[in-house]
């Protein structure tokens, strides 16, 4: 497990104080949880179908409001609804699974769209400053798409989708970058290639990064830190090459870490979405 903060002396960016969530309808996505989330530091959230990686990720720019506890920012306070969670939010870019971009405007439109938080409503109706232009095609040239600033993102694969929502929020100029299941809809070398570029750009740049992931061998692979979640609550938080047989079961529901041959496709660990063929290699 991870050393507390006082040995490491760390500076956080965001704090969770008992945070809990519970959906109306009665269902508790969230318990109770107390975490820190460390400057520069590449977080993975890694665990089955439901066990709350949204919700808790979500609840990190109260796009979900926790029902109980309180987040910290360290720059802008209790997040609320006060001008700190305003502040909070222009500073934390978000990826998400489908890119939630407009598909009929070209990457550099939508790239654009990372610096609307910095201008006020009005101002948004018009072209934006030129160096705003200027960034957003820095932004789209750092993630490979200098040649397609032009091109409607409909016209773009799947990959190319990710590459400009990495390269919005890079517009965002931000200190967070929360990013939902970022590879879940595309093929495992592309998944790699995204993976590989968004952790790149989030060092280079000393963004704190927290990305949900299904897949484990990427988040072996790329994470600093992987917060384990099962049922509501989170039951590992450490360093990749401390995740052990026990961690791993308590992440997948009791499975082991043993390949099950004969009967796998009834246990959960190989059954659910989260298991990719390049993970069972990997086991
Ligand atoms: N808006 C909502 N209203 C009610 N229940 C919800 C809502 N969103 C999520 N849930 C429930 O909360 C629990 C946690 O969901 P959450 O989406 O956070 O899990 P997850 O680990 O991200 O799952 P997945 O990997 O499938 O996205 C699940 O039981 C889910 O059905």
């Amino acid at each position: 497990m991870k050393p507390s903060d006082a040995e490491t002396d760390r500076k956080y960016v965001l704090r969770l104080r008992n945070v809990g969530v519970t959906y109306s309808g009665g269902v508790v996505a969230l318990r109770s949880t107390t975490l820190d989330f460390f400057q520069r530091e590449f977080s993975v959230l890694l665990g089955l179908s439901g066990a709350g990686k949204s919700t808790l990720l979500r609840s990190l720019n109260l796009l979900v409001k926790p029902t109980s506890g309180e987040i910290v920012s360290s720059d802008f306070g209790v997040l609320g609804p006060t001008g700190a969670l305003r502040q909070h939010r222009r500073r934390t870019a978000l990826i998400f699974q489908h890119h939630q971009l407009i598909e009929r405007h070209t990457a550099l439109a939508n790239v654009l769209t990372g610096r609307l938080g910095y201008h006020n409503t009005l101002r948004s109706f018009f072209p934006l400053p030129r160096a705003d232009l200027e960034l957003a095609l820095h932004c789209l040239e750092r993630v490979g798409l200098a040649d397609k600033s032009m091109t409607r993102v409909d016209q773009l694969s799947g990959g190319q989708k990710q590459r400009v929502g990495i390269a919005r929020a890079l517009a965002q100029q931000p200190n967070i970058i929360l990013a939902d299941e970022p590879v879940a809809s595309l093929d495992p070398a592309t998944s790699e290639k995204i993976l590989e570029l968004l952790r790149q750009v989030c060092k280079e740049d000393g963004i704190t990064a927290i990305v949900s992931l299904h897949q484990l061998e990427y988040a072996q692979r790329f994470a600093d830190r992987i917060i384990g979640l099962a049922g509501a609550h989170v039951v590992f938080d450490g360093a990749p090459d401390e995740l052990n047989d026990d961690n791993f079961a308590a992440i997948y529901a009791g499975h082991r870490r043993e390949p099950i041959a004969p009967s796998r496709t009834s246990n959960p660990a190989y059954a659910q979405p989260p298991f990719t063929p390049e993970m069972e290699m990997s086991l």
